[in-house]
């Protein structure tokens, strides 16, 4: 693939811009970014020096694969009068939540190439994580080529359809349950005399950390709680608040109400 559209420069569709610049996969010039509003394409075209239009058949038509970064409900309104554009050969790459592939084909043609992916915003700083799937028209050596995109700014694995929906759930809008974990022991660290900033470098920090041990250590996260928590120490009394203000049932029943409202999207 020698160049790349995106339909929507906004949040995901920047960050996910950024990361791929960042990476070096491709050079701006070869990049076009659609949007409506004038201001997100000002912003990307400063940022990243990109090609921009206010026109998404522009995309259509000069690029051999393009990523829809709409919001759900505008993809069919928008695209719909534009899908007899689009080749058989051209890779057409969706990251709407809830947007099945079967509605993707009623919009573009069954005989089209389409990815689904769902990755999420930390694609900015080159540490995303994103579930793909897709239509029998693509194929192997094709997906292989979304999936490298998609590690170029993070880790990306190939999933069935069905889990799409999951994925939305702990990774696609994981990064704001986690953001409001970090605010949370900011605030607490705040409340305890810690200067604002330093809380967040202290919070994030701590986050960032126990993640790497997860990824790196390959150790069961209980284990590393465990290590953590000395016997009549200090860490066992913030934990045991933990579990009796439910914070594991707060976080597993929020990731189902996420997920059941991707699939609730997709009807
Ligand atoms: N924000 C996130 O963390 C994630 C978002 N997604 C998916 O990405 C998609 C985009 O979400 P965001 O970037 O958050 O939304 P956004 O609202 O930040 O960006 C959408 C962009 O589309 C532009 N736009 C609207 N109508 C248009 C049209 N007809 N033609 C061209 N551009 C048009 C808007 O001006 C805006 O800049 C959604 O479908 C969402 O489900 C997926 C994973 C994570
Ligand atoms: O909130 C949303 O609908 C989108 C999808 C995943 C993250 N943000």
């Amino acid at each position: 693939m020698k160049t790349l559209g995106f339909i929507g420069g906004g949040n995901m569709g920047s960050a996910m811009l950024g990361g791929i610049i960042k990476a070096g996969l491709l050079k701006s010039e070869d990049i076009t970014v659609a949007d409506l509003s004038q201001a997100a394409l000002d912003k990307v075209k400063e940022a990243h020096g990109v090609n921009v239009t206010t026109d998404s058949a522009d995309v259509i038509k000069n690029c051999d694969a393009f990523i829809i970064a709409l919001k759900p409900h505008i993809v069919a309104p928008a695209l719909k009068p534009l899908a007899e554009l689009v080749r058989e050969d051209q890779l057409i790459i969706s990251i709407a939540a809830g947007k099945q592939i079967c509605q993707l084909e009623e919009i573009f043609g069954s005989d089209k190439k389409i990815v689904r992916i769902m990755p999420n915003t930390p694609a900015l700083v080159g540490e995303g994580m994103a579930g793909i799937c897709s239509n029998k028209n693509v194929s192997a050596e094709e997906l292989d080529e979304v999936k490298k995109i998609f590690e170029s700014f993070g880790e990306a694995e190939i999933v069935t359809e069905k889990l799409i929906d999951a994925v939305t759930g702990v990774s696609g809008s994981g990064p704001a349950y986690v953001f409001m974990f970090i605010e949370a022991m900011a605030d607490a660290a705040v409340l305890e005399g810690m200067p604002r900033p330093q809380a967040y470098k202290f919070a994030a920090q701590t986050v960032l950390g126990s993640a790497k041990m997860v990824m790196e250590t390959g150790m069961h996260p209980g284990a590393l709680k465990d290590m953590v928590c000395s016997p009549a120490g200090t860490t066992i009394e913030a934990v045991k608040v933990l579990e009796e203000k439910g914070l594991r049932a707060a976080v597993i029943e929020a990731i189902h109400e996420c997920t059941k409202k991707s699939i609730e999207l997709s009807k």
